[in-house]
């Protein structure tokens, strides 16, 4: 069948390219309901990553697609850097005034231990560029944005499962930068509540791949993270010289517990995250000061420690992983499980996969794609 023939709502997602956001552009054209336009300057993406989607999603198209259909199949991609406010505006002035419905912005450097050493490189790159989006966004009058944030921002949390009400206290650079561009978005829609519409998604720790096998992580270098170190070190990319940081924790098995989610649902939840901003959405109807904010987690609510993960991905390749139990790593808190149930109740979100689809989807991908998009 095909989509109903609303126009495409034109929706910027910068990052697209990455990771998290390659999954995101795809779970919007999987809609047929928006046009996407990606913004990225591949500083850790390929952007073969954007054409293997097209072809996923042209590729998923029903036979009666309509003209419409096919073009919400189409990626419009551009390459630039957020911190170059024109080139940014170069991209709105294209569409107009008005002519782009929201942005989702994924666009982020991300590694924790990189943030201590070059703290600016993540104001300037994470925060200035964020405040500098949002500008651009006010003079194109588009005043819809979903923010990519993270479960960073409870630094060490006071309770576990963590709900959204717990107060933000990162403890590295990277964190603060995140909390730096909620509390800016907090304040902006405060100041125009008329006009602002805004949806921080505080990410767990996503994991899997897209099942085709056509996108997934693909790390610069040697992977900081567990999921796409062991997938490396079972094709054979890097040693396998696996080190545990830390079983002193108190938790069960004294290793670290995260709450993984698989990449394919945490995309899900910005296509929700869309939904909210629409007029006719509840969910900023309790936010105090009239202010149309909200931030949610997007984790399964499940904490898995990482022998449990090096378990699964050893039954999911086969690879028997030895490791070395060594002191912890810097910055690691004990356990950052997601309490769900306010993205469940308000966005009607939901994390369906399992640990063993993770893993499955991450070695498929893996198993494909030996040298990530270079193959
Ligand atoms: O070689 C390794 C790599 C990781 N771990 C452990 O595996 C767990 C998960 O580590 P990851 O690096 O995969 O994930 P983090 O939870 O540290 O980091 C994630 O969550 C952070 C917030 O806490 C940031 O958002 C970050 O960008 C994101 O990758 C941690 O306990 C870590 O100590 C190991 O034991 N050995």
């Amino acid at each position: 069948m095909s989509s109903s023939q609303e126009p495409l709502k034109r929706v910027l997602v910068t990052g697209g390219a990455g990771y998290i956001g390659s999954h995101v552009v795809f779970a919007l054209q999987e809609t047929r309901r928006y046009k996407v336009i990606s913004i990225d300057n591949n500083h850790n993406s390929d952007p073969k990553a954007l054409k293997r989607v097209a072809q996923i999603a042209k590729d998923a198209l029903p036979e009666d697609a309509t003209e419409q259909d096919k073009d919400s199949a189409e990626i419009d991609s551009h390459s630039c850097d957020l911190t170059q406010a024109q080139e940014v505006r170069a991209v709105f002035e294209k569409y107009g005034k008005g002519g782009i419905w929201g942005v989702i912005h994924i666009a982020a450097y991300k590694a924790v231990g990189e943030s201590t050493e070059k703290p600016l490189l993540y104001y300037q790159n994470n925060v200035s560029a964020t405040v500098s989006l949002l500008q651009t966004m006010g003079e194109y009058e588009c005043f819809r944005f979903v923010y990519s944030s993270s479960a960073t921002v409870y630094g060490t949390p006071p309770t576990i499962p963590i709900p959204e009400t717990t107060r933000l206290q990162a403890d590295s650079p990277y964190g603060r930068s995140k909390v730096m561009c909620e509390n800016i978005l907090n304040d902006l829609c405060h100041a125009e509540p008329e006009k602002w519409r805004a949806i921080s998604l505080r990410y767990f720790n996503p994991g899997g791949a897209h099942p085709s096998g056509l996108i997934g992580e693909e790390p610069r270098g040697r992977p900081g993270n567990l999921f796409p170190l062991l997938a490396h070190m079972a094709v054979g990319r890097v040693p396998a010289d696996l080190k545990v940081f830390g079983n002193d924790y108190p938790t069960p098995d004294g290793t670290c517990v995260r709450d993984y989610i698989h990449v394919i649902d945490l995309a899900r939840g910005h296509l929700l995250a869309l939904d909210a901003l629409q007029p006719e959405s509840k969910v900023f109807d309790n936010c105090p000061d009239e202010a149309k904010i909200k931030a949610y987690n997007l984790g399964k609510g499940k904490g898995m420690s990482v022998l449990q993960i090096v378990e699964a991905m050893r039954t999911a390749t086969g690879f028997n992983y030895q490791y070395e139990i060594v002191g912890r790593r810097r910055g690691d808190v004990p356990d950052l499980t997601a309490d769900p149930t306010l993205a469940e109740k308000e966005l009607g979100f939901k994390a369906p996969q399992t640990l063993e689809t993770m893993c499955k989807d991450l070695w498929n991908w893996q198993t494909k794609n030996p040298r990530g998009y270079e193959d």
